[in-house]
Protein backbone atom coordinates (compact mmCIF):
# COMPACT_ATOMS: atom_id res chain seq x y z
CA UNK A 1 0.00 0.00 0.00
CA UNK A 2 1.25 3.16 -0.73
CA UNK A 3 1.69 6.06 1.84
CA UNK A 4 -0.51 8.88 2.08
CA UNK A 5 2.22 10.91 3.51
CA UNK A 6 5.43 11.96 2.49
CA UNK A 7 6.92 14.37 4.72
CA UNK A 8 6.44 13.87 8.64
CA UNK A 9 7.05 16.78 10.94
CA UNK A 10 7.50 16.19 14.90
CA UNK A 11 7.16 18.45 17.95
CA UNK A 12 7.22 18.35 21.58
CA UNK A 13 4.82 20.60 23.08
CA UNK A 14 3.83 21.41 26.89
CA UNK A 15 5.91 20.59 29.91
CA UNK A 16 8.20 17.79 28.99
CA UNK A 17 8.78 14.25 29.66
CA UNK A 18 10.88 11.48 30.13
CA UNK A 19 10.68 9.01 26.71
CA UNK A 20 9.66 12.30 24.48
CA UNK A 21 12.93 11.55 22.87
CA UNK A 22 12.40 7.72 22.46
CA UNK A 23 9.36 9.19 20.70
CA UNK A 24 10.96 11.69 18.28
CA UNK A 25 13.96 8.64 17.50
CA UNK A 26 11.10 5.96 16.49
CA UNK A 27 8.77 8.65 14.43
CA UNK A 28 12.09 9.80 12.75
CA UNK A 29 13.30 6.17 12.33
CA UNK A 30 9.91 5.34 11.06
CA UNK A 31 9.00 7.34 9.19
CA UNK A 32 12.40 6.81 7.35
CA UNK A 33 12.21 3.15 7.33
CA UNK A 34 8.55 3.58 5.11
CA UNK A 35 10.66 6.23 2.76
CA UNK A 36 9.30 9.48 4.28
CA UNK A 37 11.45 12.67 4.77
CA UNK A 38 11.32 13.78 8.47
CA UNK A 39 11.21 18.05 9.83
CA UNK A 40 11.64 18.47 13.52
CA UNK A 41 9.96 21.66 14.53
CA UNK A 42 11.97 22.87 17.62
CA UNK A 43 10.07 24.22 20.81
CA UNK A 44 6.57 22.98 20.16
CA UNK A 45 3.99 25.13 18.46
CA UNK A 46 6.10 28.66 19.36
CA UNK A 47 8.77 26.79 16.90
CA UNK A 48 5.81 26.15 14.35
CA UNK A 49 5.08 29.73 13.90
CA UNK A 50 9.10 31.07 14.04
CA UNK A 51 9.50 28.56 11.42
CA UNK A 52 12.31 27.23 13.14
CA UNK A 53 12.09 23.45 11.48
CA UNK A 54 15.03 21.05 10.98
CA UNK A 55 15.91 18.07 8.58
CA UNK A 56 16.35 15.09 10.36
CA UNK A 57 17.48 11.84 9.54
CA UNK A 58 18.29 8.49 11.07
CA UNK A 59 21.33 9.84 12.80
CA UNK A 60 19.39 13.15 14.40
CA UNK A 61 18.07 10.85 17.00
CA UNK A 62 21.58 8.68 17.74
CA UNK A 63 22.32 8.73 21.56
CA UNK A 64 18.73 10.34 22.48
CA UNK A 65 16.43 7.00 23.87
CA UNK A 66 18.48 7.21 27.22
CA UNK A 67 18.24 10.95 28.05
CA UNK A 68 15.08 12.99 29.58
CA UNK A 69 14.13 16.45 27.95
CA UNK A 70 13.17 16.88 24.26
CA UNK A 71 15.83 17.48 21.55
CA UNK A 72 13.20 19.10 20.00
CA UNK A 73 12.45 21.65 22.88
CA UNK A 74 9.64 22.33 24.33
CA UNK A 75 7.24 25.35 24.81
CA UNK A 76 3.81 26.90 25.85
CA UNK A 77 2.34 28.90 22.75
CA UNK A 78 -0.25 31.43 23.75
CA UNK A 79 -0.90 32.60 20.23
CA UNK A 80 -1.11 29.13 19.09
CA UNK A 81 -4.49 29.39 20.94
CA UNK A 82 -5.89 31.58 18.34
CA UNK A 83 -7.38 30.96 15.19
CA UNK A 84 -5.13 33.01 13.19
CA UNK A 85 -2.22 31.62 15.06
CA UNK A 86 -3.59 28.41 13.79
CA UNK A 87 -4.25 29.44 10.51
CA UNK A 88 -0.57 30.46 10.40
CA UNK A 89 0.62 27.18 11.48
CA UNK A 90 -0.76 25.14 8.87
CA UNK A 91 -0.01 27.19 6.02
CA UNK A 92 3.56 27.16 7.33
CA UNK A 93 3.23 23.37 7.54
CA UNK A 94 2.29 23.46 4.03
CA UNK A 95 4.78 26.05 2.88
CA UNK A 96 7.37 23.11 4.58
CA UNK A 97 5.89 20.11 2.39
CA UNK A 98 4.69 19.10 5.99
CA UNK A 99 1.50 16.77 4.99
CA UNK A 100 1.90 14.44 8.42
CA UNK A 101 2.07 15.80 12.19
CA UNK A 102 3.01 14.04 15.36
CA UNK A 103 2.75 16.31 18.21
CA UNK A 104 3.52 14.88 21.43
CA UNK A 105 2.80 16.38 24.77
CA UNK A 106 -0.75 16.78 27.05
CA UNK A 107 -4.42 18.08 26.58
CA UNK A 108 -3.63 21.21 25.76
CA UNK A 109 -1.41 20.52 22.91
CA UNK A 110 -3.96 17.95 21.58
CA UNK A 111 -6.36 20.92 21.55
CA UNK A 112 -3.72 22.27 19.10
CA UNK A 113 -3.48 18.98 17.12
CA UNK A 114 -7.11 19.02 16.53
CA UNK A 115 -7.04 22.40 15.12
CA UNK A 116 -4.12 21.83 12.65
CA UNK A 117 -6.04 18.47 11.80
CA UNK A 118 -9.53 20.69 11.39
CA UNK A 119 -7.08 22.59 8.71
CA UNK A 120 -6.26 20.19 6.52
CA UNK A 121 -2.79 19.20 8.61
CA UNK A 122 -2.78 14.67 8.74
CA UNK A 123 -1.75 14.91 12.44
CA UNK A 124 -1.59 12.28 15.12
CA UNK A 125 -0.86 12.78 18.89
CA UNK A 126 0.92 10.98 21.30
CA UNK A 127 0.42 11.39 25.15
CA UNK A 128 3.84 12.75 26.55
CA UNK A 129 2.97 14.17 29.93
CA UNK A 130 4.16 13.28 33.22
CA UNK A 131 0.56 13.82 35.01
CA UNK A 132 -1.05 10.74 33.58
CA UNK A 133 -3.51 13.24 33.17
CA UNK A 134 -5.27 12.09 29.59
CA UNK A 135 -8.24 10.01 30.09
CA UNK A 136 -8.18 7.82 26.78
CA UNK A 137 -5.25 6.32 28.09
CA UNK A 138 -3.68 4.43 30.91
CA UNK A 139 0.05 5.24 30.33
CA UNK A 140 1.19 8.69 29.22
CA UNK A 141 5.45 9.22 28.38
CA UNK A 142 7.19 10.46 31.06
CA UNK A 143 4.91 9.44 34.30
CA UNK A 144 6.63 5.83 35.22
CA UNK A 145 10.20 8.11 35.11
CA UNK A 146 8.65 10.65 36.98
CA UNK A 147 6.60 8.10 39.87
CA UNK A 148 10.00 6.58 40.26
CA UNK A 149 12.42 10.12 41.08
CA UNK A 150 10.03 10.79 43.15
CA UNK A 151 9.53 7.52 44.78
CA UNK A 152 13.33 7.61 45.46
CA UNK A 153 13.06 10.92 46.65
CA UNK A 154 10.18 10.60 49.19
CA UNK A 155 12.55 7.05 50.57
CA UNK A 156 15.13 9.71 50.80
CA UNK A 157 13.15 12.00 52.97
CA UNK A 158 11.88 9.46 55.05
CA UNK A 159 15.84 8.15 56.23
CA UNK A 160 15.82 12.10 57.41
CA UNK A 161 12.32 12.39 58.92
CA UNK A 162 12.76 8.92 60.90
CA UNK A 163 16.32 9.84 62.90
CA UNK A 164 14.57 13.49 63.78
CA UNK A 165 11.10 11.66 64.66
CA UNK A 166 9.14 14.53 61.85
CA UNK A 167 6.24 14.52 60.17
CA UNK A 168 7.58 15.33 56.54
CA UNK A 169 4.85 16.81 54.04
CA UNK A 170 6.27 16.03 50.73
CA UNK A 171 4.31 17.38 47.49
CA UNK A 172 4.17 15.74 44.07
CA UNK A 173 3.69 17.12 40.74
CA UNK A 174 0.76 15.90 38.44
CA UNK A 175 -1.09 19.44 38.12
CA UNK A 176 -4.72 18.98 39.55
CA UNK A 177 -4.17 14.94 38.93
CA UNK A 178 -2.87 13.02 41.97
CA UNK A 179 -1.77 9.93 40.31
CA UNK A 180 1.73 10.61 40.79
CA UNK A 181 0.42 11.61 44.95
CA UNK A 182 -1.40 7.87 45.07
CA UNK A 183 1.18 5.64 43.57
CA UNK A 184 4.46 7.22 45.78
CA UNK A 185 1.92 7.23 48.39
CA UNK A 186 1.51 3.50 47.96
CA UNK A 187 4.96 2.82 47.16
CA UNK A 188 6.48 4.83 49.71
CA UNK A 189 3.58 3.53 52.40
CA UNK A 190 3.03 6.79 53.40
CA UNK A 191 0.61 7.55 56.36
CA UNK A 192 -1.73 10.07 54.76
CA UNK A 193 -1.78 10.48 50.56
CA UNK A 194 -3.67 13.30 49.68
CA UNK A 195 -4.87 13.46 46.68
CA UNK A 196 -7.27 16.17 44.81
CA UNK A 197 -9.47 14.34 43.61
CA UNK A 198 -10.46 13.40 46.82
CA UNK A 199 -9.25 15.18 49.36
CA UNK A 200 -12.15 16.75 51.85
CA UNK A 201 -9.60 18.90 53.41
CA UNK A 202 -10.20 17.74 57.03
CA UNK A 203 -6.99 18.60 58.35
CA UNK A 204 -8.02 18.04 61.84
CA UNK A 205 -8.29 13.65 60.68
CA UNK A 206 -4.69 14.01 60.04
CA UNK A 207 -3.71 15.81 62.96
CA UNK A 208 -5.43 12.78 64.90
CA UNK A 209 -3.97 10.22 63.06
CA UNK A 210 -0.71 11.82 63.63
CA UNK A 211 -0.79 12.20 67.05
CA UNK A 212 -2.53 8.30 66.70
CA UNK A 213 0.39 7.15 65.18
CA UNK A 214 3.17 8.70 67.77
CA UNK A 215 1.02 6.90 70.33
CA UNK A 216 1.81 3.42 69.24
CA UNK A 217 5.64 4.06 68.69
CA UNK A 218 5.73 5.46 65.06
CA UNK A 219 9.11 7.65 64.22
CA UNK A 220 7.83 9.43 61.37
CA UNK A 221 4.95 10.82 59.80
CA UNK A 222 4.82 10.97 55.84
CA UNK A 223 1.85 12.88 54.20
CA UNK A 224 2.38 12.78 50.38
CA UNK A 225 1.00 16.10 48.94
CA UNK A 226 -0.33 16.49 45.65
CA UNK A 227 0.09 19.53 43.70
CA UNK A 228 -3.41 20.23 43.14
CA UNK A 229 -4.03 21.39 46.94
CA UNK A 230 -0.52 22.27 47.68
CA UNK A 231 -0.25 24.41 50.49
CA UNK A 232 2.16 21.87 52.16
CA UNK A 233 4.46 25.05 53.93
CA UNK A 234 1.40 26.17 55.64
CA UNK A 235 0.09 22.70 56.57
CA UNK A 236 3.60 21.76 57.72
CA UNK A 237 2.99 25.29 60.19
CA UNK A 238 -0.14 24.30 61.23
CA UNK A 239 0.24 20.26 61.72
CA UNK A 240 3.17 21.64 63.60
CA UNK A 241 1.50 23.76 65.97
CA UNK A 242 -1.34 21.23 66.22
CA UNK A 243 0.26 17.93 67.30
CA UNK A 244 4.07 19.50 68.81
CA UNK A 245 5.79 16.75 66.44
CA UNK A 246 8.47 19.18 64.42
CA UNK A 247 6.92 19.20 60.69
CA UNK A 248 8.68 20.11 57.53
CA UNK A 249 7.28 20.56 54.19
CA UNK A 250 10.03 19.34 51.10
CA UNK A 251 8.04 20.49 47.52
CA UNK A 252 10.45 18.09 45.26
CA UNK A 253 9.52 20.10 41.77
CA UNK A 254 11.21 20.03 38.25
CA UNK A 255 13.70 17.19 39.50
CA UNK A 256 10.11 14.87 38.78
CA UNK A 257 10.34 16.11 34.88
CA UNK A 258 13.74 15.21 34.41
CA UNK A 259 16.15 12.65 33.71
CA UNK A 260 17.13 9.43 31.82
CA UNK A 261 13.86 7.75 31.34
CA UNK A 262 12.53 4.28 32.61
CA UNK A 263 12.65 1.26 30.64
CA UNK A 264 8.79 1.41 30.46
CA UNK A 265 8.84 4.99 29.48
CA UNK A 266 11.75 4.06 26.30
CA UNK A 267 9.40 1.17 25.40
CA UNK A 268 5.84 2.50 24.82
CA UNK A 269 7.24 5.57 24.02
CA UNK A 270 8.64 3.89 21.00
CA UNK A 271 5.96 1.87 19.92
CA UNK A 272 3.76 5.26 20.60
CA UNK A 273 6.33 6.49 18.06
CA UNK A 274 6.56 3.98 15.01
CA UNK A 275 2.52 3.73 16.06
CA UNK A 276 1.98 6.94 14.83
CA UNK A 277 4.07 7.13 11.86
CA UNK A 278 1.73 4.22 10.47
CA UNK A 279 -1.60 5.94 11.23
CA UNK A 280 -0.25 8.87 9.33
CA UNK A 281 1.03 6.06 6.73
CA UNK A 282 -2.32 5.13 6.34
CA UNK A 283 -3.89 8.04 5.81
CA UNK A 284 -5.31 8.26 9.36
CA UNK A 285 -5.56 12.15 11.56
CA UNK A 286 -6.98 13.78 13.69
CA UNK A 287 -6.60 10.56 16.08
CA UNK A 288 -4.76 10.22 19.65
CA UNK A 289 -2.69 7.06 20.69
CA UNK A 290 -3.44 5.30 24.11
CA UNK A 291 -2.44 2.36 25.53
CA UNK A 292 -5.21 0.06 26.91
CA UNK A 293 -5.62 -3.08 28.24
CA UNK A 294 -2.25 -4.07 27.45
CA UNK A 295 -2.30 -2.88 23.91
CA UNK A 296 -2.32 0.16 21.56
CA UNK A 297 -5.52 1.99 20.65
CA UNK A 298 -6.47 5.08 18.38
CA UNK A 299 -9.06 7.89 19.16
CA UNK A 300 -10.71 10.57 17.68
CA UNK A 301 -9.35 13.55 19.07
CA UNK A 302 -12.59 15.00 20.10
CA UNK A 303 -13.53 12.04 21.26
CA UNK A 304 -10.35 11.89 23.45
CA UNK A 305 -10.57 14.92 24.92
CA UNK A 306 -13.98 14.90 26.00
CA UNK A 307 -13.77 11.36 27.97
CA UNK A 308 -13.38 11.76 31.94
CA UNK A 309 -10.56 10.13 34.13
CA UNK A 310 -11.17 9.42 37.34
CA UNK A 311 -8.69 7.32 39.86
CA UNK A 312 -9.13 3.94 40.15
CA UNK A 313 -11.38 3.68 43.24
CA UNK A 314 -10.00 0.17 43.85
CA UNK A 315 -6.40 1.18 44.38
CA UNK A 316 -7.58 4.46 46.62
CA UNK A 317 -9.10 2.10 48.80
CA UNK A 318 -5.85 -0.48 48.68
CA UNK A 319 -3.71 2.95 49.69
CA UNK A 320 -6.13 4.28 52.59
CA UNK A 321 -6.32 0.40 54.09
CA UNK A 322 -2.81 -0.43 53.61
CA UNK A 323 -1.84 2.95 55.18
CA UNK A 324 -4.34 3.03 58.35
CA UNK A 325 -3.07 -0.71 59.41
CA UNK A 326 -1.83 0.00 62.62
CA UNK A 327 -4.06 3.28 63.34
CA UNK A 328 -7.50 2.04 65.02
N1 LIG B 1 -7.40 25.40 23.00
C1 LIG B 1 -6.21 25.36 22.38
N2 LIG B 1 -6.11 25.59 21.06
C2 LIG B 1 -4.92 25.55 20.42
N3 LIG B 1 -3.75 25.29 21.03
C3 LIG B 1 -3.78 25.04 22.34
C4 LIG B 1 -5.00 25.06 23.09
N4 LIG B 1 -4.71 24.78 24.39
C5 LIG B 1 -3.36 24.61 24.44
N5 LIG B 1 -2.80 24.76 23.22
C6 LIG B 1 -1.38 24.72 22.87
O1 LIG B 1 -0.73 23.66 23.53
C7 LIG B 1 0.32 24.18 24.36
C8 LIG B 1 0.57 23.28 25.52
O2 LIG B 1 -0.60 23.21 26.34
P1 LIG B 1 -0.47 23.05 27.95
O3 LIG B 1 0.36 24.15 28.46
O4 LIG B 1 -1.86 22.92 28.45
O5 LIG B 1 0.37 21.74 28.17
P2 LIG B 1 0.01 20.22 27.88
O6 LIG B 1 0.20 19.92 26.44
O7 LIG B 1 -1.33 19.90 28.45
O8 LIG B 1 1.19 19.47 28.66
P3 LIG B 1 1.42 19.40 30.26
O9 LIG B 1 0.09 19.59 30.93
O10 LIG B 1 2.03 18.07 30.48
O11 LIG B 1 2.38 20.50 30.57
C9 LIG B 1 -0.16 25.58 24.70
O12 LIG B 1 0.88 26.43 25.10
C10 LIG B 1 -0.74 26.03 23.37
O13 LIG B 1 0.28 26.40 22.47
O1 LIG C 1 7.16 23.76 34.17
P1 LIG C 1 5.98 24.59 34.53
O2 LIG C 1 5.54 25.47 33.40
O3 LIG C 1 6.16 25.30 35.83
O4 LIG C 1 4.73 23.59 34.71
C1 LIG C 1 4.54 22.83 35.84
C2 LIG C 1 3.42 21.87 35.54
O5 LIG C 1 3.81 21.01 34.48
C3 LIG C 1 3.77 19.67 34.91
O6 LIG C 1 5.04 19.32 35.42
C4 LIG C 1 3.43 18.78 33.74
O7 LIG C 1 2.17 19.10 33.26
C5 LIG C 1 2.74 19.66 36.05
O8 LIG C 1 2.86 18.55 36.89
C6 LIG C 1 3.03 20.98 36.70
O9 LIG C 1 1.86 21.48 37.32
MG1 LIG D 1 -1.88 19.24 30.45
Amino acid sequence: MSNKVSTIGVLTSGGDAPGMNAAIRAVVRTAIANGLKVKGIRRGYSGLLEEDIIDMDASSVSDIIQRGGTILYTARCLEFKTPEGQQKGAEICRKHGIDGLVVIGGDGSFQGARKLANLGINTVALPGTIDLDIACTDYTIGFDTAVNTAMEAIDKVRDTSTSHERCSIIEVMGRNAGYIALWCGIANGAEDILITERYDHDEAKIIENIKHSRSIGKKHHIIVNAEGIGDSNGMAKRIEAATGMETRATIIGHIQRGGSPTCIDRVYASEMGAYAVDLLCKGESNRVVGYRSGGLVDYDIQEALEMQKDIDQYLYDVSRTLSRSLQS
